[in-house]
């Protein structure tokens, strides 16, 4: 169950503003769970509380691809498109996790990226460092559901592992949203390699498109 009483895991709301964006206006609200420092976001358009099938993306931290628009993977696109997507809908959260590379933080994923630099694909990357190829957890985006008062949702992602996760943390989720953007040449092997290893659902045809139509403002999480 999520957010039990008792149990250390309480959800907080520490502040909330409405955030205009490029794709509509967002409520976004800060959070935080009793004993973690993280401070996440839920960033939400229209009114949630109470709904059946929320279209809900939980996107964790990439400062490279979302910051310093990195062509090494998808994030930035993704988290574009998901946003572009919740507010086509008209109802819809973004949870933004802090929950960086994979869970093992910024200079662990920029040592990954060194070593994948000399050839090593973003699962040995962190194997090589003996590090865990997923250290996310999803209890936080869980109980920000249940602080928000939805009662089901469709999950933006491609990630197999991440339904389970929400699922298995007593979220209903009614449907997956794939998550599909256009990606460059740097990005090719990322995407083929979580398909191939991660087991993400990401049809070949998706794996490579010319760089002009990766840069473009099109690249939303639609489903395509
Ligand atoms: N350790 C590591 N983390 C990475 C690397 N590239 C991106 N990330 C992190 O991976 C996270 C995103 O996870 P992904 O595996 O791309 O996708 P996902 O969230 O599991 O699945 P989707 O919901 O379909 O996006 C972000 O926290 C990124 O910072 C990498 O090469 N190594
Ligand atoms: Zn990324």
């Amino acid at each position: 169950m999520v957010q039990p009483p008792d149990d250390g895991l309480r959800m907080v709301a520490l502040a909330r503003a409405d955030l205009p964006t490029e794709h509509g206006t967002f409520e976004a609200i800060v959070f935080s769970m009793a004993g973690d420092p993280r401070e996440h976001v839920a960033l939400v358009f229209g009114k949630p509380e109470a709904q059946e099938r929320v279209a809900v993306r939980v996107h964790s931290e990439c400062l490279t691809g979302e910051a310093f628009a990195s062509l090494k993977c998808d994030c930035g696109a993704q988290l574009d498109g998901a946003m572009r997507e919740v507010a086509r809908r008209g109802v819809g959260v973004v949870l933004y996790l802090r929950q960086e590379g994979r869970g093992i933080g910024l200079a662990n994923k920029i040592r990954a990226y060194a070593l994948q630099a000399q050839g090593a694909d973003t699962v040995d990357a962190n194997r090589l460092l003996g590090l865990p190829d997923d250290a996310r957890t999803y209890e936080a985006a869980a109980a920000m559901v249940e602080f928000l008062g939805i009662r089901s949702i469709e999950l933006i992602t491609n990630n197999p592992a991440k339904v389970d996760a929400m699922s298995t943390l007593g979220v209903r989720v009614e449907a997956r949203i794939p998550s599909l953007v256009p990606v460059g040449e740097h990005a090719r092997r990322y995407l083929e390699v979580k398909r191939d290893r991660m087991h993400h659902l990401i049809p070949e045809q998706r794996q490579a498109v010319p760089q002009s139509v990766a840069h473009g403002t099109n690249s939303g999480s639609s489903k395509r």
